[in-house]
């Protein structure tokens, strides 16, 4: 056999955390994390030679993420947090020369009763928030943030017609159908070292908040007549050009919106009269088979 080429990569997946942090007004801060580590180290002769002095055991890996949010004295983004693993990883151990962090937090947010925020109540919400840092040994860093699970729906103001037509095709032209759909959306910071990241303890969740409100306004358009959708396609497309347009520091963006098909009930028989006739109004929901839609959308440096 000729020679051969190893790449290889270890770590620990979906290390939960939940961490309360409380202030001494009796206001509590709470979240919970589902954080992925996975080490790139010169540690070759583990695989080659059974030979394991090298290796970061991924079980130190675990208990790290539980030393390290206990270590954080203040609430912070998954962001923030992924940072501060990666810099661990990479400047602990002599053999990493890079980290990969994935986080997924879980959307509790603070209950109020009676309009009023309670101190130390939560409750789940939907979409998720989720994160992947690398961080390499030279301080070199890429953050990427998304959302997933966005489920969106309008029930008008939707429409499909123009695409092509052979002799598999049955799906009739429409300008009056419903647009549903689970975004999920990453996105790209232009940081690319650790110490070109923003100190604001805020920046990652007041990004967040900016990217979900502009991708839920360009879905939806205004509140009375809302805004055409000739397609799925066009929607995205939309919604990420206003992304780029109005969040600073968001370099590129990637949608994915499945096409969720509701579909039009109409029941009848030989025999019976039509009992259900579809007037927009009736319809079967489905998860499966869905459309499959995706896209990415980057800033390009004018020449100019
Ligand atoms: O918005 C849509 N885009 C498509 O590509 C497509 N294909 C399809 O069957 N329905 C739709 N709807």
């Amino acid at each position: 056999m000729d020679g051969v080429r190893l790449e290889q990569r270890h770590g620990k997946a979906r290390v939960r955390v939940g961490r309360v942090w409380r202030e001494p007004n009796g206001r509590h801060h709470f979240v919970e994390w589902s954080v992925s580590i996975s080490l790139l180290s010169d540690c070759l002769p583990a695989y080659t030679h059974g030979d394991n002095s090298d290796i970061v055991a991924t079980d130190t890996m675990k208990n790290t993420v539980y030393v390290k949010a206990k270590e954080c004295m203040q609430p912070l983004s998954p962001e923030d947090f992924a940072i501060v693993l990666g810099k661990h990883f990479t400047s602990f151990y002599q053999q990493v020369t890079a980290a990969i962090i994935n986080i997924v937090e879980k959307p509790w947010e603070r209950i109020k009763i009676n309009g009023q925020p309670h101190e130390h109540g939560f409750k789940l919400g939907s979409e998720k928030h989720t994160t992947e840092v690398v961080v390499k040994k030279s301080g070199a860093v890429q953050v990427i943030s998304g959302i997933e699970g966005l489920a969106v729906l309008k029930t008008t103001q939707s429409g499909f017609e123009g695409f092509i037509r052979d002799k598999y095709t049955i799906l009739p032209e429409t300008r009056e159908r419903m647009l549903a759909t689970e975004v999920t959306a990453s996105w790209r910071y232009p940081f690319e070292t650790l110490a070109s990241i923003p100190a604001e303890q805020l920046y990652f969740m007041e990004k967040y908040m900016d990217v979900k409100k502009v991708l839920i306004d360009t879905f939806f358009g205004p509140t009375e007549g809302g805004v055409y959708s000739p397609s799925v396609q066009s929607t995205l497309y939309h919604m990420a050009k206003a992304v780029l347009a109005r969040v600073s520091d968001v370099s590129s963006i990637q949608l994915k919106m499945p096409n969720i098909h509701f579909l039009p009930v109409n029941l009848s028989s030989k025999d019976n009269p039509i009992i259900v006739k579809f007037a927009d109004d009736v319809y079967l929901p489905t998860d499966e088979p869905h459309g499959s839609i995706e896209a990415t959308l980057s800033r390009v440096r004018s020449k100019m």
